[in-house]
This record gives C-alpha cells, sequence and structure tokens, in this order.
C-alpha cells in the first residue's frame, strides 16, 4: 500500500502580485500567517523552479515503474491559469511532464536488453462530459465499458503503436490541434477540456522466446496516464458567457465530483462499505485505477500565491491535502499469454502473427480492425473470430486474410 504523492507548484507572480501575497511558504508547508491552516506536502516549488525538478520528484520514479509492469498515473490540478499545461505539456524552450517522460521511457526501454517491448499511446479529452478521440478527431462521444478482461476502458478508442519519442510527440502535436481551448479573461489559451494521453506498455522477458515453442509467456501490460485537467474557475472572474460559461460548469462538476471521490477516499469510505462516488463523472470513472486502486499515482497542484485568487488557492490546497490520505496498492500486471491466439495483450497478437510471415504494415491494420469489433473481449472463439476479422480486413488485407484462414484451417 502506498498514499498518493502530492506537490504543489506556485506559478510566477507580477511585481506587484508579489508584494501583496499573503501566503509564506516554508520548506514543504504553506501557510497565510494569523490564520489557523497551515498546510503540508511531500514537496512545494516554488516559483522559481523549473519543470524538470517537478519531474524528477516523483513522475520520473512513477515511469520507470511503469516500464516493469506497475500503472502510473500523474496529473496537474488547480484553478485556472495556474500553471497546469505549462507543467504538463510545457513549451520547446521548457518541455513539460509529458514529453519528458516520453523521452525517458523510451530510454529506459532501449537499455533494457532482457525484455522486449510493444508501446501503444492514445490521447483523449473530455469535453462537455463526452470523450473525444485526439489522434481520430471523427471518433466522438466514446463510451466507457468495464469488462474482467481489460477492466475500464474506453471502446473504440485509437490505440497506435509507437517506436519512437519523435513519433509519440508527432502525434500528440496532431492531437493538441483538436483540443479544445478558448480565451477567457483569466487565461488566453484556456483549456475547455481534461485531456488524458496515456502509453500502454506491454513487455516480455527475450528468454522466453528461444527454444520452446509451447511456453506459456508471462506478458506485462502496464498503463501510464498523464492528465492535464482543465481548471476549476468562477464566472466573475473569467467573465464566461454563452459556450464558455457552459463549458465551464461542465468543468467544474467534474472537478467537483472528482473532490467527492478524493475526501471519500481519503476518509477510507470504501473499505468502511461507504460509497465512492466514481460513476459520477467520466474524468473519475476512467480515472478509478488511479484513485485508491492499482496504480502508483501523484498529483501536482498549480496554484498562485496572489491576494486575489487566495480563496480558490486554499481550496485547491484542501483538495490536495485529503489526497495525502488516499492510499493505492500498485502490483506488476502480468497475464499470461499462451502462444495459440488467445490475445489477451497486443504482444501476443503481433507475435503470433508475424510468426505467420505477416508484415508490420498489415499487422497494424488488422490490430485496428480488431479493435474496432472490440475483439480482446471475444477471446474463446478463435475460429469464427479469424473470420470475422478476415471479412473486416479483405479489401485491405486480402492475403493476410487467405494466410490465416489456412492457418486457421
Ligand atoms: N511556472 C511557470 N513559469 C512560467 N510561465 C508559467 C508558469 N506557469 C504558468 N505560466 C504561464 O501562465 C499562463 C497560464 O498557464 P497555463 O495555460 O499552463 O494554465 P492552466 O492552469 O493550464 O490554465 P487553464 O486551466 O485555464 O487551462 C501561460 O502563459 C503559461 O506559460
Amino acid at each position: 500500500m502506498e498514499r498518493i504523492h502530492v506537490t504543489v507548484r506556485a506559478r510566477p507572480l507580477s511585481l506587484e502580485d508579489a508584494k501583496t501575497s499573503p501566503w509564506k511558504i516554508s520548506s514543504n508547508s504553506i501557510s497565510i500567517p494569523n490564520h489557523s491552516y497551515k498546510f503540508e506536502f511531500d514537496k512545494i516549488f516554488s516559483e522559481n523552479c523549473k519543470t524538470a525538478e517537478v519531474y524528477e520528484a516523483r513522475t520520473k520514479v512513477i515511469v520507470s515503474a511503469a516500464v516493469r509492469g506497475f500503472n502510473g498515473t500523474v496529473f496537474a490540478y488547480g484553478q485556472t491559469n495556474s500553471g497546469k499545461t505549462h507543467t504538463m505539456r510545457g513549451s520547446k524552450s521548457e518541455p513539460g511532464i509529458i514529453p519528458r517522460a516520453v523521452h525517458d521511457l523510451f530510454q529506459i526501454i532501449q537499455q533494457d536488453v532482457d525484455r522486449e517491448f510493444l508501446l501503444r499511446m492514445s490521447y483523449m479529452e473530455i469535453y462537455n462530459e463526452e470523450i473525444n478521440d485526439l489522434l481520430a478527431p471523427e471518433h466522438r462521444k466514446l463510451q466507457i465499458h468495464e469488462s474482467p478482461e481489460r477492466g475500464i476502458y474506453v471502446a473504440g478508442l485509437r490505440e497506435e503503436i509507437v517506436a519512437s519519442p519523435e513519433q509519440v510527440l508527432d502525434l500528440m502535436e496532431f492531437g493538441e490541434s483538436h483540443r479544445h481551448i478558448g480565451e477567457t479573461n483569466m487565461n488566453l489559451y484556456s483549456s475547455r477540456s481534461h485531456t488524458i494521453f496515456r502509453m500502454i506498455i506491454e513487455s516480455r522477458d527475450r528468454s522466453e522466446d528461444e527454444g520452446n515453442d509451447n511456453s506459456i509467456d508471462a506478458v506485462r501490460v502496464s498503463v501510464l496516464n498523464l492528465v492535464d485537467l482543465a481548471g476549476s474557475e468562477r464566472a466573475a472572474k473569467t467573465g464566461a458567457e454563452g459556450v464558455r460559461l457552459k463549458e465551464g460548469s461542465h468543468i467544474n462538476k467534474s472537478l467537483m465530483t472528482l473532490g467527492t471521490v478524493i475526501k471519500k477516499l481519503s476518509e477510507d469510505a470504501e473499505n468502511q462499505g461507504g460509497h465512492v462516488p466514481y460513476r459520477d463523472s467520466k474524468l473519475t470513472r476512467i480515472l478509478q485505477p488511479a484513485l485508491g486502486g492499482n496504480a502508483n499515482t501523484a498529483i501536482i497542484c498549480n496554484i498562485t500565491l496572489a491576494q486575489i485568487h487566495a480563496d480558490e488557492t486554499k481550496s485547491s490546497l484542501q483538495f490536495a491535502s485529503r489526497a495525502l490520505r488516499v492510499t493505492n496498492c500498485a502490483q506488476v500486471n502480468e497475464v499470461s499469454s499462451n502462444p495459440f491466439p488467445m490475445f489477451e495483450t497486443s504482444f501476443a497478437f503481433i507475435s503470433f502473427f508475424s510468426s505467420l510471415g505477416c508484415v508490420e504494415r498489415d499487422i497494424s491494420c488488422l490490430l485496428l480492425e480488431c479493435e474496432k469489433i472490440e475483439y480482446f473481449l471475444c477471446m474463446n472463439k478463435i475460429l469464427y473470430d479469424f473470420i470475422t476479422i478476415y471479412q473486416c480486413c479483405q479489401n485491405r488485407t486480402g492475403k493476410l486474410g487467405t494466410s490465416l484462414l489456412s492457418s486457421a484451417g
């Protein structure tokens, strides 16, 4: 059991705001002198800190654990304009947590000569309580499902097989161009949606490949979520009207549910038979495994120390402080993958089709088709599924389908 790791990052202030700031930071605690409250965290980063330090504090460890098969989630929380996107995505001059994690991930994998890896990425946004696929903008209003094999998942979400950090970041750039961003009085480029950037990491021991055709490979499958939440906002401050007001109300509502989930978990409600309302928002439902479940989780709470936002900052710190009391139980996710096609993992899938002599492009195409028809849910109907897949793919991969059918026959 390990608790959620919580750090706080204060954004830079104007000279004027710095002069009137009521907050005092001392080591890992933050307070307003002469007020009763004082908050303590794992680490507090003041305004001059760089994203590299924030990354090193915890995300780096979560990324390397994800390579070893542990799920990981890192999210930035805070009011609008507090620096969440700056922290998670960053800029060319100061790359954020996501590009840093992606580069680290590939570096760690390259150094691990004993295992072979398969990486997939997805990128989604939750906009006005609807899930949109940022890698396939035509996939909108996606639904959340749950199954014993896959746990909680977003049906129809595109998962691209990726082979380099550059490829991942190009895809992310593509996704960004479809993300909902809008201007408010508080932020010229305000995120109007929550985004979840996800890497799915499968790996297996290279030695298990050698010699024994009947071996049951143990494949590790872990998920790394890097989340840029939209910021809580007050319409009086953002000046939101019409579409912006509607967006703001969806954002606030889902953040309120996140707050309630964290509060319930911090009170240990689940173990005392209480109800934790994960299903009250898409955000908490998707992040359920990271909140009190099987994952290493870190929260970066972005704040501003300006006097004018003291109430919002206090409420962000209260949220973060409760999160410190939430415990998770991260375990290595290992599945046995039978060499005959019971494809619990994409690895098993790809290995099987590679062994039939199929080229990579055909396999990628087939994998996409399989995901569309949720192939992974019907693991036992092998022959029947082969024919279904063949029918789905025959226009694009006729040759592959033919070799599949002869092999199945
Ligand atoms: N630590 C920082 N150093 C330098 N600039 C920062 C920092 N934090 C935030 N900023 C700047 O402040 C502005 C607002 O930041 P950002 O868009 O990241 O806020 P946000 O919390 O994501 O807002 P929203 O919730 O509205 O999307 C940006 O111009 C960003 O570059």
